[in-house]
């Protein structure tokens, strides 16, 4: 791979993130089935907690040390996986440009993508998988195959015109997935932090701004038990460090 930005973590950075990333002594979401990757729900956000400055528009918050944290994470996981208005709107390469990362180390790149509003051509993930840069992407839709250049995995409808969260996971775990870095979008987001089932790491880059009202916020919806709000998500055995000038917090989704 060709030179780039990212730079090689510190051993002790590698050391701080290593217990929240997949490995065979990691321990996975309670009661996880065998049947489903480990994977690691991981985004950047500012002080209000949003995503980006308005729906679908790319908004850089991470600083050069996050970044490279990134491309670290990318690099240990088999895939990346992100919602269709991710790929829409951000036009992402989704490959590791970590320094020294091979082919082999590449992650495969996922898009949720029910109705086949993205497509692999004319994409940057399609160009860098020509290029030896990345894998093809991959998509998961619903309903039937088609002759693309990008391979579907198709997956039942579920309640709402919805794919159900873990029938995905299962999917990609039957196709030898044994880890999957959930990068995003909101949607995405918001729904895998409803399900700590499924969910076995979270990382969260925390950059000392405000976008503002209207931004696009990292934020589940709303939770009641018995006809009273409650909170709708909590990380248990939590860690945070300093990345430059971004703060990295790492837990996992419990009570
Ligand atoms: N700061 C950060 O770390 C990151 C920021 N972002 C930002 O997030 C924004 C995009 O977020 P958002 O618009 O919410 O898009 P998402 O990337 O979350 O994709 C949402 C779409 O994915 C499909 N989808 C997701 N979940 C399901 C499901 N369970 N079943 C069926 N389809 C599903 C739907 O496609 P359909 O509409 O076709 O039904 C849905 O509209 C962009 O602005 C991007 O820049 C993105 C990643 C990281
Ligand atoms: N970690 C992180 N920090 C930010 O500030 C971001 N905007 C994102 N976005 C995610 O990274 C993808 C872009 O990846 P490439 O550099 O194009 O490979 C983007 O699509 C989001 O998933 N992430």
């Amino acid at each position: 791979m060709p030179a780039t930005d990212i730079t090689e973590l510190s051993s002790s950075e590698q050391t701080f993130l290593d217990p929240y990333l997949p490995s065979p002594s990691a321990p996975s979401a309670s009661g996880k089935s065998a049947k489903l990757p480990f994977v690691t729900l991981t985004y950047a956000c500012s002080l209000d907690g949003m995503i980006a400055l308005a729906p679908g528009v790319r908004t850089a918050l991470s600083g050069p040390e996050t970044k490279s944290m990134t491309h670290y994470l990318r690099l240990k996981h088999d895939a990346i996986l992100v919602g269709a208005g991710t790929a829409v709107a951000d036009l992402p390469s989704l490959n590791c440009r970590y320094p020294g990362a091979e082919f082999d180390e590449q992650p495969q790149p996922v898009i949720v993508d029910p109705r086949r509003r993205w497509k692999v051509e004319g994409s940057a993930l399609g160009r860098l998988a020509e290029e030896g840069k990345g894998r093809q992407p991959w998509a998961v839709s619903l309903g039937g195959n088609s002759d693309e250049a990008c391979k579907r995995l198709v997956v039942e409808e579920s309640e709402g015109g919805r794919m159900d969260w873990e029938t995905v996971l299962r999917k990609l775990k039957a196709e030898g997935i044994r880890s999957v870095m959930v990068e995003g979008g909101a949607t995405v987001i918001n729904a895998l932090l409803a399900e700590p089932g499924l969910v076995d790491s979270v990382i969260v880059t925390i950059a000392p701004t405000w976008l503002g009202q209207g931004g696009l916020a990292a934020c589940p919806a709303v939770t009641t038990v018995d006809g009273r709000r409650v909170n709708a998500a909590r990380l248990a055995d939590t860690t945070w460090r300093q990345f430059g000038a971004d703060a990295v917090l790492c837990g996992r989704l419990g009570a």
